[in-house]
């Protein structure tokens, strides 16, 4: 880093003051933490997008969102060229950056000012000696004395000092070999939700990205969080990165989804309308667009943004409390529903049971367990073809990733139909990057977070079959089943797990097979679950191994979980730290709900009498 651009970050850095006596940690999902203290967070990690997007050559996305956080909270996460969530390499340097006390700590060696310090006493002592002597050779004497103390003072203390410290930018940019000299344009998109502070931390957020040369900000405005990864992918791979072409392409892929409906499927659920609670998030005003250009589905859209943000609406809150969105009542008995979260990256369906504020939840592996019916149902067609039976030396791999938070049943279920299911830590970093080393890898948080990734491989593949079928047996069962598979992966969000187009994947499926949301929801029963916080000192002192199954650490507390779970049938609990909040997580499953609610508030007092 040259002079010029070191004098333009202090003096930009300097307007952004961290707060004092706050600890910042790229969690789950990026930073996150009361609006009020991100300015400077916002800054820097605009400062690192701006590197990543030199290092890499490629465009990189930075979004203000905090999802299902209050409304008083914000956050910044950073997408990679790829469109997926930055790579888990960077994450210390995003801690480090984001840490560092104070502007010049971001670019100059601070300890140079401790070493004028000890020069300055030097020179202080010498003034003294002089004024107290009185012949000139003694003033000499000491005067070069001085000089030559002075001298040696400065190189040892430079060199104590210095050894071992580290420039941080500087540092970073040599061992990540970032060019910065002569670097190609760099560009970072940034995006934010509709919360009120996001205006000022995108402001601040561009501000860190251009001061580093060369590199521009571009802010789409308030978007989802999936069209932002969506847009980086797109732009990196050449292709219109604007809303418009991210709606094109879904609606596109729908319409093709709905015109290879098996002839004879029943339509009983096909003109009932889906009511969606938008979370009074940005959802709202995207789901509006996509209705006025939605002829073959009604969408009734609620919430859409009058009310307070996340407050007893949208995805976290339906899926955890299991009781009706604020808007929703008992005249939508029996309906269809969707919430969405409030960044609109999470989906969960719902319908309202009779008389009572209860709902009946369809979470997130319900929903990836439709898609992988869906897929393995249109794999076995087209293994069925001619034309793959001859080339068969490709026998495309399907994977599923689940967490510790998965339910059980859902689990059981995906094995019984001899899927692959693997476990990851929570946090969408992990499951996406397991869910891309199979050539169709589905993955979802319980919560409502994910999506389906194809393989190139995969899809070159199902290229050539289909191109094969189109001249040999055009319109056949099994060219649609490559339609299908075709049109999935267009629809369904290849950056990021996406609520919009997840809930179009999932109407296009209820369609093709007719069912309601009733049949849906009966592909197995849900074990009875709980989940708790527990507020403690230090959420990091619990550390956890096995896809966050067991807890390592503080010793003791795992045997003591498991004592716990054996005095219930098919009981399951375990404890984790959270990414996103200062609490320790408890989930227990069980066969009956007191039964899971008990083992649940056990595990939560032993981890209060611990860690409380
Ligand atoms: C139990 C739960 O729902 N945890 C959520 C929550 O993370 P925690 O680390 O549990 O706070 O927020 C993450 C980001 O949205 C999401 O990926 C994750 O699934
Ligand atoms: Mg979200």
């Amino acid at each position: 880093m040259n002079q010029q651009q070191r004098s333009i970050l202090i003096d930009l850095a300097s307007r952004f003051p961290p707060p004092s006596g706050v600890q910042f940690s790229y969690g789950t999902s990026g930073f996150r933490t009361d609006a009020s203290l991100l300015e400077s967070t916002v800054f820097r990690v605009g400062i690192l997008a701006a590197l990543r997007s030199i290092q890499t050559g490629s465009v990189v996305g930075l979004m203000v969102t905090a999802s299902h956080n209050v409304v008083s909270d914000n956050g910044v996460k950073v997408a990679d060229p790829s469109g997926g969530m930055l790579t888990q390499r960077w994450e210390p340097f995003a801690d480090a950056i984001a840490n560092a006390p104070d502007p010049h700590s971001l670019v100059q060696v601070k300890m140079l000012n401790d070493c004028n310090a000890f020069l300055f006493l030097d020179y202080h002592r010498f003034l003294v000696a002089v004024s107290a002597m009185g012949h000139p050779n003694q003033q000499r004497l000491v005067f070069v004395l001085f000089c030559f103390v002075s001298f040696f003072r400065f190189i040892s203390v430079s060199f104590i000092f210095n050894m071992g410290k580290e420039v941080l930018l500087d540092d970073f940019v040599k061992k990540e070999n970032i060019l910065l000299d002569g670097a190609p344009s760099s560009e970072v998109l940034l995006g934010r939700d509709t919360r009120p502070s996001g205006k000022l931390l995108v402001s601040a957020s561009a501000q860190g990205a251009t001061s580093i040369m060369g590199t521009t900000a571009n802010d789409m405005g308030i978007l989802t969080t999936p069209q932002l990864h969506w847009m980086v992918r797109s732009k990196n791979k050449g292709i219109e990165a604007t809303k418009n072409s991210y709606y094109d392409q879904l609606l596109m892929s729908y319409r093709l989804l709905f015109d290879c409906i098996p002839p004879g499927v029943s339509d009983n659920n096909m003109f009932e309308k889906l009511i969606v609670d938008c979370a009074d998030g940005v959802g709202g005003e995207e789901i509006e667009k996509l209705k006025a250009r939605l002829s073959d589905l009604k969408i009734e859209a609620r919430n859409i943004g009058a009310g307070v943000l996340n407050k007893g609406v949208g995805a976290d809150f339906v899926q955890k409390e299991k009781i009706v969105p604020r808007g929703f009542g008992p005249s939508d008995f029996g309906a269809r529903c969707a919430s969405l979260d409030g960044d609109a990256d999470r989906l969960v369906y719902f319908y309202i049971l009779s008389d009572s504020d209860k709902i009946k939840l369809v979470d997130g592996d319900k929903i990836l367990t439709l898609f992988a019916l869906f897929i393995k149902e249109q794999l076995g067609i087209l293994n069925g073809a001619e034309n793959v039976k001859a080339n068969n030396s490709y026998q495309p791999c399907l994977g599923v990733v689940q967490t510790a938070y998965a339910n059980g049943a859902s689990t059981d279920y995906l094995k019984q139909l001899g899927l692959e299911v693997v476990l990851t830590p929570t946090g969408v970093k992990y499951l996406h990057e397991k869910a891309a080393e199979y050539d169709i890898g589905i993955y979802f948080e319980a919560n409502g977070h994910g999506t389906i990734l194809f393989s190139e491989t995969f899809l070159c593949w199902l290229d050539t079959i289909n191109n094969d079928l189109l001249s040999t047996s055009r319109g056949s069962e099994q060219q649609k089943a490559a339609l299908r598979l075709l049109a999935t992966s267009k629809l369904i969000n290849q950056a990021v797990g996406d609520a919009l187009s997840g809930m179009l994947l999932v109407e296009a499926i209820l369609l093709h097979w007719g069912w309601s949301i009733f049949r849906w929801n009966e592909l197995y029963q849900d074990l009875p679950s709980r989940q708790l916080k527990v507020k403690v000192i230090d959420r990091a002192a619990v550390v956890t191994a096995n896809a966050e199954t067991l807890v390592v650490k503080p010793p003791g507390i795992q045997e003591a979980i498991d004592v716990e779970t054996a005095k219930y049938p098919k009981g399951r609990c375990f404890i984790r730290p959270s990414g996103t909040e200062d609490v320790v997580r408890v989930y227990a499953e069980a066969l009956t709900q007191e039964a899971a609610d008990d083992l649940a508030r056990s595990a939560a007092r032993l981890v209060d009498q611990l860690l409380g």
